[in-house]
């Protein structure tokens, strides 16, 4: 029987996850593929660790060793950082692998230049476990929406930043230990800025509007805000209106543009991310003709990860002699999707004076302090949230219920 040859750069949570799975489900993959799958080579950074991997491996530090294996089919991606891992893929590439990535930041950055030179080798690119840890987003964009015109993607796309919430809610703890408590479940990034500042929602959010749309929201223009402004008080506040954060990714066409935002935002019990909690993620994606889908499941953690590494190697030893790996939906080519109509709504804001003053908001009611629900456009929220620094602004996205702390009467208002 043949043997499908295969490298993994890293291994951590993701690496360990994919050489775990694919001896735990050996006999599914040769059924398969028709094909065993053996891990010839790992790379790693440091030598000295210990790790649990058989003696036939090649463990090295070094890439060219692993390159120069007389067989290499496929060369796994699960290391950290941008440029380096870039340079592996590209050598990978012109050495005849296929190759499959986890890395959303090295993705989001040169995806462009990996699938053309991958076009140029013939061999595919997988890149599934860069969005949305093991649910099968990509695939699903790509594969069975091919006609469907996308007009809005939105998700909860950063495993930690959802699970740091769930845990300061639910279980009262404090910011720093729901950190640390995703760093030992491996959910966390190497440098857990990125999860937290929401960089590396916005990196996956760049991967999916180029899937979703055939182009990125012109990447400057994305703000991006992470959940370090939000404090147990304002969690407990947003409780008891019956509303929660959620750290938010959104894309859509704005006439021959896609915009995107990465931020927290409040939701209510009628949203589909209400319910979304601990280190699921969620994606929501609204297409002409199938309306709105969401794919709920793991975000991170090793074999959510490896589960979407394992799916990626099976669909590219599937169709390695097929071009159509890189195809994109309809959306890039026919999209027509009406330019978005300006209209205010609803935001929770802390930190601002009651008798702040501004003929574009209108004051909704007040909760606590120096805590209002307010309504007005985003743009004028934009502005005032330039001039006051210090106050915090977070949108209810799918209208608001007035309590009854002030009012006679309660009634819905939605947008
Ligand atoms: N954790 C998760 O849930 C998910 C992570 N990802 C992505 O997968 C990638 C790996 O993440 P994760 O497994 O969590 O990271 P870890 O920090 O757990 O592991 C990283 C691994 O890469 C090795 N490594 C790092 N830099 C180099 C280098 N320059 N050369 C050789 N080896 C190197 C490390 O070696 P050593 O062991 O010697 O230190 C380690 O084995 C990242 O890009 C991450 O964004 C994607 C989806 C989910
Ligand atoms: N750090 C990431 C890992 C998966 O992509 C996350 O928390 O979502």
């Amino acid at each position: 029987m043949s043997v499908v040859k295969v490298a993994i750069l890293g291994f951590g949570t993701v690496g360990e996850g994919v050489y775990k799975t694919i001896h735990s489900h050996a006999e599914e993959l040769t059924a398969v593929l028709g094909k065993k799958v053996e891990v010839a080579a790992v790379l790693i950074k440091n030598k000295q660790k210990r790790r649990n991997i058989a003696d036939e491996v090649l463990i090295t530090s070094d890439i060219e060793e692993i390159l120069q294996l007389p067989q290499l089919d496929l060369v796994v991606e699960a290391i950290v950082g941008k440029e380096q891992p870039f340079s592996f893929l590209q050598k990978a590439i012109k050495r005849g692998c296929h190759i499959i990535t986890a890395n959303k930041e090295m993705f989001a950055s040169h995806s462009s230049e990996l699938l053309k030179l991958a076009e140029e080798n013939h061999v595919s690119v997988g890149f599934e476990a860069t969005v949305g840890g093991g649910i099968p987003i990509i695939q699903t964009l790509r594969q069975l929406l091919k006609i469907n015109r996308v007009q809005h993607v939105q998700g909860i796309v950063n495993g930690t930043s959802n699970f740091i919430l769930t845990e300061m809610r639910e279980k009262q703890q404090s910011f720093a230990a729901a950190l640390k408590l995703a760093q030992e479940n491996g959910f966390a990034e190497a440098d857990p800025t990125n999860d937290v500042e929401g960089f590396d929602a916005f990196y996956k959010l760049m991967i999916l509007s180029r899937i979703a749309f055939g182009q990125e929201p012109n990447w400057n223009e994305v703000d991006i805000a992470g959940i370090t402004s939000i404090t147990s008080e304002l969690i407990e506040t947003a409780e008891k209106l019956g509303l929660r954060f959620k750290h938010i990714v959104s894309a859509g066409k704005v006439g021959s543009q896609v915009k995107g935002s990465v931020s927290p935002v409040l939701v209510s019990k009628n949203h589909p991310f209400y319910h979304v909690e601990g280190v699921e993620n969620a994606i929501n994606v609204h297409s002409d003709i199938v309306g709105r889908i969401t794919l709920q499941g793991p975000g991170a953690g090793m074999f959510p990860t490896a589960s979407a590494v394992i799916e990626d190697l099976v669909y590219v030893c599937q169709s390695h002699l097929s071009r159509g790996n890189h195809s994109q939906t309809s959306q890039a080519a026919s999209a027509s999707v009406q330019d978005k109509k300006e209209s205010s709504e609803f935001w929770l804001v802390h930190g601002l004076q009651g008798n702040y003053l501004n003929p574009l908001i209108s004051w909704i009611e007040q909760i606590g302090e120096e805590t209002f629900i307010i309504r007005a456009a985003k743009e004028d929220v934009v502005q005032l949230a330039t001039q006051n620094k210090t106050v915090l602004f977070y949108l209810i996205v799918d209208g608001y219920q007035l309590t009854n702390l002030n009012k006679q009467e309660s009634l819905t208002v939605s947008l």
